[in-house]
């Protein structure tokens, strides 16, 4: 095979090819295009001595809100699609969303090495800081339907961030948009569904259930539709798991504590728990097969 002839390593280090670039004066290069000495000083520990395990703390909450970034622009994009009735660029959209979640879920193992005792030697120098506060999380929630007005509040001193999420508050979600779709392709669905007030937070609608009761009892018939629906129950699934892998570390690492942000803590994140963004995609599944 061309590129790949007769060159075995004989001395343990593998030989750097002739055509390899070393004179970058005039190209682009690997850290300029990802900017990395802006992303790699953004580490600042606040601890003082700083403590050993701060970095990690502060790494993992920006790599997921690197990801973060990510599945709101992905989010965005599928809300478009589904407008435009375009499913396959939809359905590619939940499914790398799907998978950005389930990497994070697995990612919450990296900081379950934190030991009670490691955080609560820096948890002080954190103030009232809180991931209550962050922005592109209630982002993501808001476009995927937990719309919750009150959670304004939180950054009235933040204008840029207070404008953003009020735009996300008064757009449609991701599944007012699947709603839409199904309607522009004959399917039931109620009006005053289709132009509820999409500021509000999403309530189940018993009326939804025969129509997606008839998309599962036929897929073959609708088989985009059915596929959808069952690409959102994934995508639900994996933002489950992040929010269970999230309680489950906050359990370890600080027990009953109070949250910094100035919730119970535990308690509050396992309300969350409770939460379902497509409620009447888990209703249909008990009137299958009845
Ligand atoms: C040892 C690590 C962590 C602890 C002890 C912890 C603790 C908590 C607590 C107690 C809350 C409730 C709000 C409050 O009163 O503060 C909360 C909320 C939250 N945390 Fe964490 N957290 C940790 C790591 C993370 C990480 C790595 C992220 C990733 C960005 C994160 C994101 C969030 C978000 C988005 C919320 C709001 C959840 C909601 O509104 O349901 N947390 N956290
Ligand atoms: N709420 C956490 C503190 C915390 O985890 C945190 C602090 C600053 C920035 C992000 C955080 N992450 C998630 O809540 C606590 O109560 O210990």
């Amino acid at each position: 095979m061309k590129g790949d002839q007769d060159v075995s390593i004989a001395d343990g280090e593998r030989p750097i090819e002739e055509g390899v670039r070393t004179d970058f004066r005039s190209r682009m290069t690997y850290s300029g295009y990802l900017d990395l000495d802006k992303l790699l000083d953004a580490q600042h520990p606040v601890s003082e001595p700083v403590h050993p395990d701060e970095l990690l703390f502060i790494i993992q909450h920006q790599t997921t809100e690197l990801w973060f970034k990510l599945v709101l622009h992905e989010l965005q994009a599928m809300r478009s699609y589904l407008q435009h009735e375009d499913v396959s660029r939809a359905r590619k959209g939940i499914a790398r969303v799907k998978h950005i979640f389930r990497t994070l879920a697995e990612q919450w193992s990296v900081l379950a090495t934190l030991t009670p005792s490691e955080y609560s030697e820096f948890r002080g120098f954190l103030g009232s800081a809180s991931g209550f506060q962050s922005y592109q999380y209630r982002c993501v929630e808001f476009i995927l339907g937990n719309k919750n007005a009150g959670m304004l509040r939180v950054f009235e001193s933040d204008p840029a961030h207070h404008a953003g999420l009020q735009e996300l508050l008064d757009a449609p979600t991701v599944y007012d948009a699947f709603l839409h779709f199904l309607s522009a392709r004959d399917h039931d669905v109620p009006a005053q569904i289709l132009h509820r007030d999409v500021r509000k937070a999403w309530v189940e609608q018993p009326e939804l259930i025969p129509v997606f009761q008839r998309i599962y009892e036929d897929p073959d018939a609708h088989w985009a539709e059915y596929a959808m629906c069952e690409d959102l129950v994934d995508l639900e699934d994996a933002f489950q798991l992040w929010r269970f892998r999230h309680l489950r570390t906050v359990q370890r690492t600080i027990g009953y504590k109070q949250g910094t942000g100035g919730s119970s803590g535990v308690g509050f994140l396992k309300r969350a728990l409770d939460l379902t963004f497509f409620p009447e995609l888990y209703s249909v599944r008990t009137e299958i097969g009845k």
